[in-house]
């Protein structure tokens, strides 16, 4: 039987400012799965899933998501896409309740749905938040107000759920409430790709890593797995790595692949 994959690229190539960013990527993620995008800072993690959801242009090869090829086809209230490093909070005392509502709003739809609320509360929980519902988010931690733009994204329901580096910078608290969302997100079948700097308590997770190196995949299949002493749940995961380990060549601090 043919099945089409939530995500599938093939040999793109993205060019920016004159400089070759991607080099012909080949990925594809299949409905249900989830799938981490790993490598060094500036391999690329970003660029590429940004030229998947269209926000960069693409030099040279084909996208497509939920089976319809890049742009008005897709079904884009199906996807829910966050973005590294944004800010939730504005100048204005929006709640973290008001930011996830404007998730529900798209297209054609100027108004929250009459049941919103009960939305709105559903996807704060998928996050652990329903106690901020009515808390301006500038009042939230970093990490907090990433996980309001997380449950923006949820609210929605979305089948493909695209994230850039959704732990990065934040606290323990959220990157353990991330784990969490995510495995709720598995156990409804959705379908994931998320970029990481390491996996950590995700790991379990994880169905299938693809990491990258200037620009082209060097690896699609099984997740490393914690190194020595990175397998000791103690391990904090935060000091500085050698650069001459195992994974060195892959620039994934603090893992290695299993033999
Ligand atoms: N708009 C741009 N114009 C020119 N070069 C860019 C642009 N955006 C990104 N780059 C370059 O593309 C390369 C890949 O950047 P990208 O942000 O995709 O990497 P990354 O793997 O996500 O890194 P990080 O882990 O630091 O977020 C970097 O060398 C970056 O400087």
């Amino acid at each position: 039987m043919h099945v089409t994959p939530a995500v599938l690229a093939r040999g793109v190539r993205v060019v920016l400012s004159g400089n070759v960013i991607l080099r012909g990527i080949d990925l594809s993620v299949n409905d249900g799965e989830v799938v981490a995008l790993l490598g060094a800072n500036g391999s690329g993690k970003s660029t590429l899933v940004r030229a998947l959801v269209g926000a960069v242009p693409i030099e040279s090869g084909e996208v497509e998501l939920l089976g319809k090829p890049l742009g008005g086809a897709v079904d884009w209230s199906r996807i829910g896409y966050v973005p590294q490093r944004v800010s939730a909070a504005t100048g204005v005392p929006t709640t973290a309740g008001e930011v996830v509502t404007s998730g529900l709003l798209h297209g054609h739809r100027l108004r929250p749905p009459r049941h919103a609320r009960r939305l709105v509360l559903d996807a704060l929980e998928l996050v652990g938040l329903t106690h901020h519902l009515d808390r301006p988010v500038r009042e939230l931690s970093g990490g907090q107000q990433q996980r309001v733009l997380i449950a923006r994204a949820l609210v929605r329901d979305p089948a493909l759920l695209v994230l850039d580096e959704p732990v990065a910078g934040v606290d323990l608290p959220s990157q353990e409430a991330f784990a969490t969302t995510l495995g709720a997100l598995t156990a409804r079948g959705r379908t994931v790709l998320v970029v990481l700097h390491e996996l950590g308590a995700i790991a379990p997770l994880v169905q299938r890593a693809v990491v990258l190196r200037h620009g082209a995949v060097v690896h699609d299949g099984a997740p490393p797995t914690p190194a020595r002493e990175h397998g000791d749940p103690d391990h904090d995961h935060v000091h500085p790595h050698d650069p001459d380990e195992a994974f060195a060549d892959t620039g994934v601090a603090g893992l290695r692949w299993e033999p």
